[in-house]
């Protein structure tokens, strides 16, 4: 399988330009200090960056205009423009102000101090179901808030859900929206390659891409916070795509004998070849799983009282302020049930370990 290149008008298709956030010209040091790196990626370095007036800490990602000799500020405006479409919530980290450099744009974001969930996909030690579980809810909040804003995310992976904070464990915070798309602008979008363990196989295949394609990836995600395992990773780019184009994924007693049923029930549902068969982000808050652990919950399935199917690719709601609180989600009347049948379900507490 060959790795196709993009073309610029693929790139084009989906980009925003419209900005609200100034983009000061003047010298970032006279009001910052620079304190060190946070990360790396190909053509941007995050670095933590104090406010010298207040003490307060940001990320400051520095992004190259030009890369690979073409002028592409047309890229990083976009990654500010979907930052502010997406402002406010808190699943989505913040963009406070952004500075010009002869060779950046430096977006000054709110830091997350707890680093990246990838750490505790890595772990010897894997975080409990119960605060994965947490995780996965607050992923979806914000995922599905891109959504409802008209954007995919196309790049969602361990390493771009950071956390406000380590020990206690703190929230989510999605960031890195350089891969990102608004859906339904540009004709269909189709060509965008993102980090082939986590690319779904409709972009392997030069499918539609749509907000499924989100979906798949928090399925993988979900997997490899549960097993500490990559779903779809071979010993090669190659291997790895066959993998994942032919959904080839191990759900063998061995890789998931600490892991609930409900967890693998979760994930079963996310990574199905066909996107239209996966289940939305909002569909996905009312799966029993992520609901178990939650306070007064324990053994309890979510009861969606009015739920009803999913009505070939209709619009959601909004959703209340607050996803946390379960009560409103699921009692709102276009709440929408997980696509699970009956026969499928583990019998509550039999799954919790
Ligand atoms: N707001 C933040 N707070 C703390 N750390 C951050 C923040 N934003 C980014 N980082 C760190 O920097 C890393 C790289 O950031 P980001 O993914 O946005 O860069 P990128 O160059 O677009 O990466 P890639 O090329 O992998 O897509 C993140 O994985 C994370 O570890």
């Amino acid at each position: 399988m060959s790795r196709r290149r993009l073309d610029s008008r693929s790139i084009a298709a989906g980009l925003l330009g419209d900005i609200q956030t100034q983009i000061s010209t003047d010298p970032l040091d006279s009001l910052y200090e620079i304190t060190g790196e946070l990360g790396r990626g190909k053509f941007a370095v995050v670095k933590r960056c104090v406010e010298k007036a207040t003490g307060k800490v940001f990320a400051a990602k520095f992004l190259k205009k030009r890369r690979r000799g073409r002028d592409c500020r047309a890229e990083v405006v976009h990654e500010m423009a979907v930052l502010e479409v997406a402002r406010n919530n808190p699943r989505v980290v913040n963009l406070h102000v952004a500075y010009e450099t002869d060779h950046d744009i430096v977006l000054l974001m709110e830091y997350a101090a707890g680093g990246e969930i990838f750490d505790h996909c890595v772990s010897d030690e894997l975080l409990p179901e119960s605060q994965i579980t947490r995780l996965i809810r607050q992923t979806l909040e914000g995922v599905h808030h891109l959504h409802q804003c008209g954007v995919v995310h196309l790049d969602l992976k361990p390493q771009n859900i950071l956390l406000t904070n380590l020990s206690p464990l703190g929230d989510i915070k999605l960031v890195d929206f350089g891969l990102a798309r608004r859906l339904g602008t540009a004709g269909e979008l189709r060509e965008i390659l993102g980090t082939p363990e986590y690319v779904a196989p409709e972009i392997l295949n030069y499918e539609p891409i749509t907000t499924a394609t989100d979906l798949w990836s928090v399925g993988v995600i979900a997997y490899m916070l549960v097993t500490g395992e990559s779903p779809f990773a071979g010993d090669n780019k190659q291997e790895t795509f066959l993998n994942v184009s032919q959904v080839n994924v191990d759900f063998s007693r061995e890789t998931f004998s600490l892991v609930s049923e409900l967890a693998v029930d979760f994930i079963r549902k996310l990574l199905v070849k066909v996107p239209e068969d996966r289940p939305s982000a909002a569909d996905c808050m009312t799966h029993p799983w992520l609901w178990q652990h939650y306070p007064g919950t324990e053994s309890l399935p979510p009861t969606p009282r009015t739920a009803r199917e999913r009505s070939g690719g209709g619009k959601w709601a909004a959703p209340p302020e607050d996803l946390e609180d379960k009560e409103n989600f699921l009692d709102s009347p276009h709440a929408k049930r997980f696509r699970f049948r009956e026969e499928d379900m583990p019998t509550f507490g039999d799954a919790d370990h």
